[in-house]
């Protein structure tokens, strides 16, 4: 039963990478990357909504995008799942958790350390000198946000994501890369596995002689990589695993 098999794994790993993607946080009520086009967004579709020449084009339609998405996460938790996470790095000292995620869950559960390779809601930066700007008070009404400006340098300040175009950050792809190297162990949790470099980590950590466990009740693009493929909820399969 694989279910037990995931277990027995997990209980030996001695170096644990756990990769999420946006299903990680779906129970929590965020919506997932293709599911975040509502109200104003929905005629858009997100991957050319999340570029530097979307931003370039109409500053205020991205930012306010960005800070709807904000606000939703402000207004959700963290699910089991992300509580089964943090159980799994306070018992296996040596686990990696890197996510794709752009949300804060991770962290609001209990892990102090999060690789986010694709930045995060809450690092806002100038587009100009990169300095790092404070996310303000999530606005109350949606729609179009005005960015505001740089005090340095008086540019619009931008989301901190890594935006499709975009080279993601050097320090966390180099840790994620080197983590999926050194680990027995790798947890794929919640992500389709289509957007790269990030969708490459599981393949790294396999050819490196890792075992690849897949949690997601559809089937991915990493059904060939997983040795285990535990077909569920996060939040519902992730405590079992735990337990
Ligand atoms: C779409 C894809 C084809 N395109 C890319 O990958 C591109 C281009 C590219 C590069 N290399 C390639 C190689 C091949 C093909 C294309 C490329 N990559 C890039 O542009 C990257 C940058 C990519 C990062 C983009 N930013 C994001 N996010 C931040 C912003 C934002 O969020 O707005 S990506 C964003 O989308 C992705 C969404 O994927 P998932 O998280 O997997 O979510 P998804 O909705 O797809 O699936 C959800 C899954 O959960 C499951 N699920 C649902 N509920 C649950 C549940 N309850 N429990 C468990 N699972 C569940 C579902 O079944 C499903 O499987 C995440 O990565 C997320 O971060 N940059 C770059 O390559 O730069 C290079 C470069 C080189 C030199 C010089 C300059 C540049």
């Amino acid at each position: 039963m694989p279910e037990r098999d995931a277990a027995g794994l997990l209980r030996d790993a001695k170096r644990v990478v756990v990769f999420t993607g946006a299903g990680m946080s779906a129970e929590s009520g965020v919506p997932t990357f293709r599911d975040s086009l509502t109200g104003l967004w929905a005629r858009y579709d997100a991957q050319s909504l999340a570029t530097p020449e979307a931003f370039e084009a109409d500053p205020a339609l991205v930012w306010g995008w960005y800070e709807w998405r904000r606000a939703e996460v402000e207004q959700v938790a963290p699910n089991a799942g992300h509580r089964a996470v943090a159980a799994i790095a306070a018992r296996v000292a040596s686990t990696v958790v890197i996510t794709q995620n752009i949300d804060d869950l991770h962290e609001r559960a209990g892990l102090e350390e999060v690789v986010h390779l694709h930045g995060s809601l809450f690092t806002p930066r100038c587009s100009g000198c990169g300095a790092p700007a404070e996310p303000g008070d999530v606005p109350a009404e949606g729609g179009r946000i005005p960015p505001p400006v740089c005090v340095d340098c008086g540019a619009d300040v931008r989301p901190g994501v890594v935006w499709f175009g975009e080279q993601l950050p050097a320090a966390a792809l180099s840790a994620a890369a080197e983590a999926a190297f050194d680990c027995d162990l790798l947890l794929t949790i919640g992500t389709s596995g289509l957007v790269y470099p990030a969708a490459e980590i599981p393949y790294v950590a396999d050819r490196a002689g890792a075992t690849v466990i897949q949690i997601n009740p559809e089937p991915t693009a990493l059904d060939s990589v997983a040795a285990v493929n535990l077909r569920g909820p996060a939040a519902q399969v992730l405590p079992d695993l735990v337990a």
